[in-house]
């Protein structure tokens, strides 16, 4: 099944954490870097994040800057692109900012075993797509996104989600932000949680391009496989 072009973007501390122990967000990147991820978001036909961010971080995945979304807006597109949410409980608050900040598709993937009122109250919000048993089948919704118009999708985590997209062989591209803070603890998120490699099974990359912005590095991958 063809699916979007999928590239993920985060930022992480040098010591490869992208949040702290308690799950509260912390600024990583600085102004040119928060500039770059906009771009990036406004070029974008959907951004998806999993569950978890939006319990932690409730963010609302809009494009910040007036220009960028009047140059949405003259190429005939939605202000802001699709928000798409990996929820396979169904879990995501319908007060959620995602539904309060900005114009623009909503689109929550949701797994059999959703609660079905639940299931039917998102759907008031947003368009529902369900795919797996117990929990989202993730290259299945990637093909159905791309049903769905989505040819280049842009992923912002977490670490959970990272690791599903990754070890399913869906993602092309990686770009991370490492910024100048340690923020340690074993049980903080890192840029890739899950279940983890072994050995025969580490997933391989091809440096694209490094380059130092303000304190810290963006670094950019090509992934390449197992
Ligand atoms: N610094 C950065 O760039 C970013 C940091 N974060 C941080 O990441 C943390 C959240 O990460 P996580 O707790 O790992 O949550 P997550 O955002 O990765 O969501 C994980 C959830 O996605 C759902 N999911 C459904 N189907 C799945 C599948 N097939 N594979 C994988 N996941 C599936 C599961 O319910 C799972 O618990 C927060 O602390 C947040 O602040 C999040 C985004 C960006
Ligand atoms: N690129 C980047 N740098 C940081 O320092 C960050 N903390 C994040 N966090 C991501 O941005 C989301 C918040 O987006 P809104 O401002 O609400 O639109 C947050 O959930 C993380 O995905 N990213």
């Amino acid at each position: 099944m063809e699916r979007p072009f999928i590239f993920i973007n985060s930022a992480m501390s040098a010591d490869g954490k992208i949040s702290t122990k308690e799950r509260k967000q912390v600024r990583i990147s600085g102004n040119i870097d928060f500039k770059r991820m906009d771009q990036l978001r406004a070029g974008a036909d959907a951004i998806m994040v999993g569950i978890g961010t939006v319990m932690a971080d409730d963010p609302s995945l809009t494009v910040k800057s007036p220009e960028l979304k009047k140059q949405r807006l003259e190429a005939g597109l939605d202000e802001n692109p699709a928000r798409v949410i990996v929820d396979s409980k169904a879990r995501t608050p319908v007060d959620a900012d995602i539904f309060k900040k900005g114009e623009g598709k909503r689109i929550i993937l949701v797994s059999e075993s959703a609660p079905h009122d639940k299931v039917a109250e998102l759907k008031k919000k947003a368009d529902v797509i369900i795919t797996g048993k117990e929990s989202v089948d993730l290259p299945a919704a990637m093909g159905q996104l791309r049903e769905n118009g989505i040819k280049r999708l842009m992923v912002e985590g977490g670490a959970t989600l990272n690791w599903g997209m990754i070890s399913n062989g869906l993602v092309d591209e990686i770009y991370t932000f490492v910024g100048n803070l340690i923020i340690g603890g074993k049980t903080a998120p890192t840029f890739v949680d899950g279940e983890g490699s072994t050995e025969d099974n580490i997933i391989k990359m091809e440096l694209l391009d490094a380059e130092k912005i303000e304190e810290g590095i963006l670094l950019k991958w090509k992934v390449t496989g197992k």
